[in-house]
């Protein structure tokens, strides 16, 4: 992929990619170029061989202020809603444990709850999901462990193009507004390829901690693949749709990662931690550890998904959307930060199944509900992203 981009800079494109690959897809716009983990002051430029938060912390320390590239205008940010403030937040919690002794009608309850769940907030989360709870303290601890290495270091892996994907290490920023405000979080975008390439890098005399940082986030992967295909199992049955084989809906592989870092912020209601964005990918499973941070856009306002430490957090994507024929929607969510705790949040896209044109399925297409998007290639897809980034889908509606 792909030269249809000829007459945008290459760092356009690698913009489109980012958001696109790393699902920043529609509010935000961040340039994953040099620039972006270039400090633009005297005082950042001092501070860019410390670790990120600490960098952040030291500003603090000097100036008791976010620096001004942090900082959102208030009606750029909407109403806000503090990290912990949740409400009932009718997003479902659903237990998949024993799902395969359920009967079918107690299956049905299951795949209705799915189903609305994905119609009305593009989101449900998930517990008892099979992922042993030892592998999600492993990758916590590994992710942590690589966040904690030098500034220096970590940019050694600085974020480019692999094929068609974007891989590496970076700050963001959102070109949603003119002036580049910048994301309050750090990043790794890994996928299972790469992985030894990300150990080596960091630690390269340090072979106990490649192998402890690639051995967690490969065992994750392998448990997250098979939670994936389970999920997209659920999401097709909660659907309706029942193929005798479920292969040609299965996602493309390799599934994409990215390891989220959130350091404290003095001035959270002033920040943002990750711009609203909708996913582009099929669907997402973000575990969010036990500090909140996640909200998802409600009517007019926000709503915060309740961090349960053992939990996956599933949303749709862009491509679910399409592919669900408007069933399910792909919400715009964000995330906040707080004053007082790191946040290590970890996203695992699931790829779309690799079909030559992306479309609704036959089988929800019927005359009471019309076909909502007309096929498109992902090339397609990614061209009206580039043209559109606030609404990539735009160009595909019927
Ligand atoms: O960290 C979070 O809670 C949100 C992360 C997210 O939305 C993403 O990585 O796409
Ligand atoms: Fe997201």
């Amino acid at each position: 992929m792909t030269n249809t981009f000829t007459a945008d800079s290459h760092s356009a494109r690698i913009d489109l990619r980012f958001e696109v690959y790393l699902c920043l897809s529609v509010a935000a716009r961040a340039r994953v170029s040099r620039q972006v983990v270039d400090m633009t002051t005297e005082r950042e430029r001092d501070h860019k061989s410390e670790v990120f938060s600490k960098a952040l912390r030291d500003v603090i320390v000097t100036d008791n202020a976010v620096p001004d590239a942090y900082l959102w205008p208030k009606q750029e940010l909407g109403p806000m809603l503090g990290h912990e403030e949740f409400g009932e937040d009718g997003i479902p919690l659903i237990d998949l444990g024993g799902f395969e002794e359920l009967d079918n009608n107690q299956r049905r309850q299951i795949y209705d709850r799915i189903r609305g769940a994905c119609a009305t907030y593009g989101f449900f989360q998930v517990v008892n999901h099979g992922v042993d709870l030892r592998i999600l303290d492993r990758i916590q601890a590994a992710s942590k462990k690589f966040f904690d290495v030098p500034l220096e270091t970590k940019e050694k892996l600085e974020c480019k193009l692999e094929g068609d994907r974007l891989l590496g290490y970076g700050f963001y920023k959102s070109s949603k507004l003119k002036t580049q405000r910048r994301n309050w979080s750090e990043g790794l975008f890994v996928d299972k390829p790469h992985i030894a390439r990300v150990s080596s890098t960091v630690w390269p005399e340090d072979t106990d901690s490649q192998t402890e940082f690639s051995e967690s986030v490969e065992e994750y992967v392998g448990a997250l693949r098979e939670l994936g295909l389970r999920l997209t199992r659920l999401i097709l049955n909660s659907l309706g749709v029942y193929p005798e084989t479920y292969d040609k809906y299965m996602p493309k592989e390799p599934a994409l990662m990215r390891l989220n870092h959130y350091p404290p912020c003095p001035d959270p209601s002033k920040t943002v931690g990750l711009v609203p964005h909708h996913d582009a990918n099929f669907f997402t499973i973000l575990h969010q550890g036990d500090v909140g941070g996640l909200q998802v856009k409600k009517d007019e306002g926000w709503v915060a998904v309740r961090p349960y430490p053992n939990a996956f957090a599933v949303n749709a994507g862009n491509m679910l959307q399409v592919i669900s024929n408007d069933i399910c929607k792909s919400v715009l969510h964000k995330a906040v930060v707080n004053q007082d705790s790191d946040r290590y949040s970890i996203a695992y896209f699931v790829q779309a199944p690799d079909w030559d044109h992306i479309a609704p399925l036959p089988e929800l297409v019927d005359a009471a509900h019309p076909v909502k998007y007309r096929p498109f290639t992902w090339p397609e897809y990614l061209e009206s992203q580039l043209a559109n980034p606030s609404n990539a889908l735009k160009n595909f509606e019927l």
